[in-house]
């Protein structure tokens, strides 16, 4: 029996576009349509032309090469017709390939959102797809709320998806917009529908409002719909969409599914899917989820001593599909929680050999845990323990030492009468003979102005630091023994784009963060090959 073709249609530029705190620029916009042409999908939904001048402009030209261009809006207002429409008229100047309307499925909301008739809906529907096939359009039917109309009135549901159909809709799409219906009843319903409506022209638009978002994407599909509608890393409206990135992973590699149905992803394509992922988030500026399946920077990460040892031997032991398909790589942390295993493995990652019997490997297992009783956390703190490991070994020298820092910070009404925060740091290093003192201001805090004065001047090591940038900050307060104690990560980067991530802990803010600071710069210099 030949694979099902499953399409995937994206609607990370629309129902994406409506998350909580995501605003996608125009260039935003052709970035994420390029890196989900090249990823595969089918289908790319670019928002809604007429509704705001951003979407509008998006669709003055095509923004995808191989996937299909779709552009959204709803269905013509009742009381006109759909030539006298404007938001029609919008989608129809778009330059798009496809168009989606959406349309209530559910009579209550019909009643009460659309203050129409039920048959005037209907018409709707078919006025508006009709309007977009004479077009030329390919033409999909958003059923929003089917799943919830489906239960209070199943033969207006499937009056509606059948409107659409017979107008000509390539796909009907069925939405549980709100999110709340469990994988057992959408399986039942899409079954139902497709005795209507051909399976091969049905989609499924799930939201995740009950965590389920890509469960009930997958029972559509295995009840007969070939249309799955969701968002990178699972933006969206409210708690988002079906997550793409874990459908495409689990369609792709779990054998229930990757022989009986076939996506335009290929291998290839699969092996970037944590690429993609991650430079959705790097664009909107968030923190990658760690967690997320397949793609997260923990999803193959094994930190208990016990899995290390069995992931050392065969990695399928703790593995449910290899993390270099989808462009993941295998990571075993350091932590009070490993053993030898995990550090022999991690010093191998690191270009360190030593054997299960070598003394050295005891000191570093004994110094990780001691650390870590104190507040560090290495296994997010990958620079550090390059460190830790290579100071051991004595193959880092003392670049520079830190005789002294001061830190001031001042809120204050300025000459305009405007409160102000104000920061001013100093710091004095010595560099071989040298002994070099350094003042800066920060910007936007404490930190910074450390950072710069500390960077400001460190004597011939000067010229290797230049491209070093800070790139995250974190910092987490917590009761070590009977004290609080500060642990701050900060993130670095360089000219080559390499990043790395270094750890201080202290009572004291600045102190934990002026540690990692220093972390930070004795890696560069220890990368760049710097000697004393
Ligand atoms: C489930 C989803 O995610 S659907 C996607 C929702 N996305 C968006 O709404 C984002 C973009 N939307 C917008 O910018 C605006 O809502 C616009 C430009 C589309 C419309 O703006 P306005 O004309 O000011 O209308 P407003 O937003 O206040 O209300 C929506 C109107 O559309 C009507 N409407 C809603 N769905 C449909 C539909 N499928 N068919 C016809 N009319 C509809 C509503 O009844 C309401 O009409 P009313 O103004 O006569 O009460
Ligand atoms: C169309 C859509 O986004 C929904 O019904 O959720």
């Amino acid at each position: 029996m030949s694979a099902a073709r499953v399409h995937l249609f994206d609607t990370t530029l629309r129902d994406g576009a409506q998350t909580t705190g995501v605003d996608f620029s125009l260039d935003d916009k052709r970035a994420v349509a390029s890196l989900l042409d090249r990823l595969g999908v089918d289908y790319v939904e670019g928002g809604y032309p007429g509704a705001n001048p951003l979407d509008t402009a998006f669709f003055e030209r095509k923004a995808t090469r191989r996937a299909k261009f779709a552009a959204f809006g709803m269905t013509k207002r009742a009381g006109r017709s759909a030539a006298n429409d404007p938001g029609i008229a919008a989608l129809l100047e778009a330059k798009a390939d496809a168009i989606v309307f959406v349309a209530k499925a559910w009579d209550y909301h019909v009643h009460v959102a659309l203050e129409i008739s039920l048959e005037d809906n209907l018409a709707g529907i078919r006025e508006s797809v009709a309007a977009a096939r004479a077009a030329g359009r390919e033409v999909m039917l958003d059923c929003e709320h089917f799943f919830d109309g489906y239960k209070a009135n199943p033969d207006y549901a499937l009056a509606c998806a059948r409107t659409a159909y017979e107008a000509g809709a390539r796909w009907v799409v069925l939405c549980d917009t709100n999110g709340g219906t469990l994988p057992d009843e959408i399986g039942a319903i899409v079954r139902e529908v497709a005795k209507a409506v051909p399976g091969d022209n049905l989609g499924i638009h799930a939201h995740d409002d009950c965590g389920c978002a890509v469960a009930n994407s997958l029972a559509a599909v295995e009840a007969g719909a070939r249309q799955i509608q969701g968002t990178l890393n699972g933006l969206g409206e409210r708690c988002g969409n079906a997550n793409l990135v874990t459908l495409i992973g689990a369609l792709k590699l779990k054998e229930r599914y990757r022989d009986r149905f076939a996506l335009g992803v290929d291998d290839g394509q699969l092996a970037e899917l944590t690429h993609v992922s991650r430079a959705l988030d790097e664009m909107l500026n968030r923190a990658p989820n760690r967690h997320a399946p397949f793609v997260g920077a923990s999803a193959f990460a094994t930190k208990a001593g016990i899995h290390a040892s069995a992931v050392l031997k065969d990695p399928r032991t703790y593995e449910h599909v290899a993390p270099e398909a989808t462009g993941n790589t295998r990571k075993v942390l350091i932590s009070d929680q490993g053993g030898k295993s995990n550090l022999v493995a991690e010093l191998e990652r690191i270009g360190v050999t030593l054997g299960r019997d070598d003394p050295r490997l005891n000191r570093v297992l004994q110094e990780v845990k001691e650390k870590e009783a104190q507040g560090y956390a290495f296994e997010g703190a990958d620079a550090s323990f390059f460190l830790l490991v290579k100071r051991i070994l004595g193959e880092v020298p003392e670049y520079f030492s830190v005789e002294r820092f001061a830190v001031n910070v001042e809120r204050r009404y300025n000459a305009l009468g405007e409160l102000v925060t104000f920061s001013e740091a100093i710091v004095k290093v010595q560099v071989g003979d040298d002994v070099l003192i350094s003042a800066a201001e920060g910007d936007s805090g404490p930190v910074n102005a450390l950072d710069i004065a500390l960077r400001k001047d460190l004597g011939r090591y000067q010229s290797l630091i230049e491209g070093l940038r800070l790139l995250d900050y974190k910092v987490r307060i917590f009761q070590g023994g009977t004290d609080a104690v500060t642990r701050v990560l900060i993130e670095s980067g360089d000219e080559t784009g390499e990043r790395w991530t270094t750890v201080g802990v202290s009572a004291n803010i600045i102190d934990a963060s002026f540690q990692a600071l220093v972390d930070s710069i004795t890696y560069k210099l220890a990368r760049a090959g710097a000697t004393a």
